[in-house]
Order: C-alpha cells, then sequence, then structure tokens
C-alpha cells in the first residue's frame, strides 16, 4: 500500500496558510483542501449546502460544528487512498473530535505571525473567488493589476480583511484555536513556526516534511464513522 500523509495548517487569517500550503502540494504531491474556499465554491454554485452557510460565511460567523463536520468528512472519506493536507478545518475542538473518529493526523503545522504583519498582509490581500487564487501586491502581485492570471477576471478584497475587521476576527482565532492546538501538542504531531516572512520560514517546513513524510507513513482513514 502507498504510504499516506494526513496534514493540517493552522493561524490566523493572514498568516500564509493558503500560501504555504499552495507550496507543500506542489513540492510534496498532497491533495489540498481548504474549508473557506470549499464553502466558498458551494455558496457560488448554490449547492443545499452553500445555501446552508451562506448567511455565516458572508459575516464571517464560524459555521456550526455539525454542519461543518457534515461538509468535510465525506469529502476526506473521498479522498480516503490520498495525502493530504487540510487548511481551515479543523478550526475548532469539536471539529478535531470529531476528525480524530476518522483518522489520526501526522502533522498539524501551526503559525504564529504577528498583528502588525497579519494587518500589512491582508491590507493588500486581493483574491479571484471562483478559484480561490489568493494576490498580494507588493508579495505575489498578479501580473494584470485587479485581474486574475489564469482567467483574466477581476480580483477582489474580503470585507473581512478589512483592519476594523480584523483585530475581532484575530481575538476569535486565538480563544478558538487553543484548545486544538493543545490536542494537537498533546498527541505530539504540532509543529509551530513563527516569523514575518513566509519565505523564511518555508525552508523549515520543507525540510520537516521531506523528514515526516519519509518517516511516518500513517494507515488508510476509516471510511466509515464509527
Ligand atoms: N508581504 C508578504 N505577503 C505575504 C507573505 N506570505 C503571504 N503573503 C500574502 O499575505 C496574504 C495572506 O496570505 P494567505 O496565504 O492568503 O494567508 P491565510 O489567510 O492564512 O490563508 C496574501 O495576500 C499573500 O499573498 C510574506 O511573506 N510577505
Ligand atoms: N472549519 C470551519 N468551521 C467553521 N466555519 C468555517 C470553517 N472554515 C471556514 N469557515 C467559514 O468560512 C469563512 C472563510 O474561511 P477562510 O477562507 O478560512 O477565511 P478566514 O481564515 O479568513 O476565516 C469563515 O469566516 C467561516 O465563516
Amino acid at each position: 500500500m502507498a504510504k499516506l500523509f494526513r496534514a493540517a495548517i493552522m493561524g490566523p487569517p493572514g498568516s500564509g496558510k493558503g500560501t504555504i500550503s499552495k507550496r507543500i502540494a506542489q513540492s510534496f504531491g498532497l491533495q489540498y483542501l481548504s474549508s473557506g474556499h470549499y464553502l466558498r465554491e458551494s455558496i457560488a454554485a448554490n449547492t443545499e449546502a452553500g445555501v446552508l452557510v451562506k448567511s455565516y460565511v458572508e459575516r464571517s460567523m464560524l459555521v456550526p460544528d455539525h454542519v461543518m463536520t457534515r461538509l468535510m468528512l465525506p469529502r476526506l472519506k473521498q479522498l480516503s487512498g490520498h495525502s493530504w493536507l487540510l487548511d481551515g478545518f479543523p478550526r475548532t475542538l469539536s471539529q478535531a473530535q470529531a476528525l480524530n473518529n476518522l483518522c489520526q493526523l501526522d502533522l498539524v503545522i501551526s503559525l504564529n505571525i504577528p498583528y502588525e504583519t497579519l494587518r500589512e498582509r491582508l491590507s493588500d490581500r486581493w483574491v479571484h473567488p471562483a478559484s480561490g487564487r489568493v494576490y498580494n501586491m507588493g508579495f505575489n502581485p498578479p501580473r494584470v493589476k485587479g485581474k486574475d492570471d489564469v482567467t483574466g477576471e477581476p480580483l477582489i478584497q474580503h470585507d473581512d480583511d478589512k483592519p476594523e475587521a480584523l483585530m475581532a476576527r484575530l481575538r476569535h482565532y486565538k480563544d478558538v484555536a487553543k484548545p486544538v492546538i493543545d490536542l494537537y501538542k498533546s498527541q505530539g504531531v504540532l509543529h509551530s513556526f513563527s516569523g514575518t516572512e513566509t519565505d523564511r520560514i518555508w525552508p523549515y517546513i520543507n525540510s520537516l516534511l521531506n523528514t515526516k513524510m519519509h518517516t511516518q507513513p500513517s494507515d488508510a482513514c476509516r471510511t466509515q464513522t464509527p
């Protein structure tokens, strides 16, 4: 059986989860699943799930745990023969416990980035809503200002990336993430990285993954919920 590897990345909004996940997926061939992107995609496609979660996502409120697990766990079961990386899920202790019942993570990456850095980055973050591609006017600007590189469609800014919403989101992130981080610490799978530049953090994550992926294969996840 192929070696499988299951990881999650955690960090406040703007900490570089999406940017680093893209590098991990490219370098290590993991399937990447972003809860925020998945939810926005469902809303845009007006699926049953999309209708259900729309009011929460639009108000930057957490989607209730039972809804989130009902959406994410079946997706992960579909990926049961693959290595994957989760971004944005699990967000709460209850979500982490539900995920634990499906399978144990091999690695959780936690990003600690100073507030001022987050504020600067997010005030300059532009996204292509349909694909989830993310740009930053200084760090990774689009080839044509205001347009997505692949489709040429317009880029937008999320309202909740604006400074007035950011402080509240950050405080909320810390409260909710603490028990999740404690859980993964107690399981011995948590690795934290601090810094202000993704390019300086990346080599450490790269080297950690190189080591872990070649020494710690995991079993296949359960395909049936117990
Ligand atoms: N200036 C700067 N911007 C960065 C760096 N790393 C990521 N970004 C940008 O910061 C914003 C937030 O990054 P993102 O990966 O979307 O963070 P997430 O909210 O944790 O998924 C995006 O616009 C990125 O392009 C960095 O090292 N320096
Ligand atoms: N695991 C989750 N639990 C509850 N709600 C979630 C979860 N992941 C994403 N969401 C919802 O989707 C929105 C966007 O998520 P995301 O793209 O991760 O952005 P952010 O990191 O800015 O919160 C969140 O504000 C929330 O409404």
